[in-house]
Parts: C-alpha cells; structure tokens; sequence
C-alpha cells in the first residue's frame, strides 16, 4: 500500500543523504521515480548531500501542479513507482495535499524530506500540511548535536554568530559559517548569515556556539552548569 511518509530533522542530519540512498535503493531493484526540490543550496534543479553526492531534480517552484507533473509523465508512457521529494518544507500546502492525492488516487509512494520548523522555531506551512497529512512521521536517527553536546532540535540562523529572529522565511545558506562547497557564505549586507543547529534551551535563550565562546561540545558536566 502506497504511503507519504515525512522524513524530519534539523539541518545537517542527513537527510538529502537518506532521500538519494532511498531513491538509489528503489532504482536498483528496477523501480521508477522523481527526484524533486526546491531551493537546494547547490543550485537549481538538484539534490546534494553534504557526504558529496549531487543528483538531478525536478524544481519544485510554487505553481508547479504535483499531480499534473506525475499524470503528465504518466500520460506519455512513463512509469512512477515512488517521489522522492527533498526540501518539502518550502512546498506549498497545496503541493502537499497533491502529493497525498498521488498516493490515494494512483498509488504513488511519496517520500518527503524537511525541516519542521523554521530559524524561530515555527512550522513551515508545508512541514505543518506534511504532519497533519502524513501516514507516517519519522524522525531521522542520526541527530546533529548542539554545540553543549545535547541532541540538536532546532535551527538558529546567524548574523556574524549572533542568533537572529528576523527576516525572511527563506533563505538558503548552511550551518556555521561554510557556503556549497565549503567556502565561506557570502557576506551579507548586515553581517554574515549561516545557520547553527541548537538544543531548545540554547534556542530559547539564543546561546550560539559564538555567544558561548565554544565551537565544541563541553567537557566539563553537569549540562545545567552551562
Ligand atoms: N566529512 C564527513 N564525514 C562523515 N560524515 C559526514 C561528513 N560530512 C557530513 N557528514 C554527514 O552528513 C550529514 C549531513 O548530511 P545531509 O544529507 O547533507 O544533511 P541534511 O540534508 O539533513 O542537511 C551530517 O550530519 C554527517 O552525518
Ligand atoms: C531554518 C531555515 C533554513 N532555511 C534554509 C537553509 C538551507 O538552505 C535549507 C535547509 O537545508 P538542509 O538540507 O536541511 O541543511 O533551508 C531557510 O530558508 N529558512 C529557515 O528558517
């Protein structure tokens, strides 16, 4: 029985990784799919994972019809056995609710890949679209660590280090201060925006690794001392 499934976590706990394994995995054994994003930091019309794998995607733009794209492909002869689909968190909700009509309708396997919550630590629309529709929720097993050594659960986006709550929904970039291909991110107007994945109580209480003055996990304990 077909199921849409959402793959979640933080920023860099692998899940680009997981898509592209789940998608080489199903291919190998003869089964067709897509492979879709949106924003990836590599460019347009790709998936990449940190660990160097980069595979072509169709761009998921907020027009594009879902089910038009598979019945389309469909149409002309193609087979569709499953969706990867990676950065799902800036789909729309319309585009998520066209995703679990694929699996109803036509029983296309979906498997999606995101972020639940934004730099605030709010839902994106489509991760929230995503949980309520969902057959099954899955947080990934390899979790990112906060810079206090605790299970990271949430993503701060920083200015020269320093946490902020401002701005845009969307802005693509990477954890602590390295761009695409390990360079340096752009500066910015402003300062320099990355993004660094922290416990809550650091997010709450806006606690970078720079406010910190640490860029490792402690080796002194108890956690409450920090
Ligand atoms: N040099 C490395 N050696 C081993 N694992 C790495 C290395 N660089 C990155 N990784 C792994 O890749 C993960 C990030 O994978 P990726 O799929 O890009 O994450 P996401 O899509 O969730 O942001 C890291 O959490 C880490 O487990
Ligand atoms: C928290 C947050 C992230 N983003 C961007 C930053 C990256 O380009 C992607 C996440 O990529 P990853 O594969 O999960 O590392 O999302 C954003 O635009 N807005 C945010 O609030």
């Amino acid at each position: 029985m077909a199921e849409l499934v959402f793959f979640s976590g933080t920023m860099d706990c692998g899940k680009s990784t997981l898509a592209l394994q789940l998608d080489h995995n199903r291919r190998a054994r003869g089964l067709r799919g897509i492979v879709l994003t949106a924003h990836d930091r590599a460019g347009e019309s790709r998936v990449s994972s940190r660990l160097g794998l980069v595979v072509p995607a169709v761009e998921v733009t907020p027009g594009l019809d879902l089910g038009a794209l598979v019945r389309g492909r469909m149409t002309a002869g193609e087979r569709v056995d499953y969706l990867v689909c990676d950065e799902a968190m800036f789909y729309t909700p319309e585009q998520v609710e066209q995703l679990a009509a694929l699996v109803d309708d036509l029983g296309v396997d979906v498997m999606a890949f995101g972020l639940t919550t934004d730099f605030r630590g709010r839902l994106f629309p489509g991760s929230a679209r995503l949980i309520e529709l969902a057959d099954r929720f899955e947080l990934l097993q390899v979790e990112a660590l906060c810079w206090c050594g605790a299970r990271a659960t949430h993503n701060a986006r920083t200015v020269d280090g320093a946490m902020v709550t401002e701005g845009a929904t969307v802005v693509v970039g990477d954890v602590r201060d390295s761009g695409p291909s390990g360079e340096p991110a752009a500066p910015q107007a402003g300062g320099e925006v990355a993004y660094e994945v922290l416990c809550r109580r650091h997010h709450v209480r806006r606690t970078t690794s720079a406010v910190a003055g640490t860029e490792g996990p402690a080796e002194v304990l108890p956690f409450e001392a920090r």
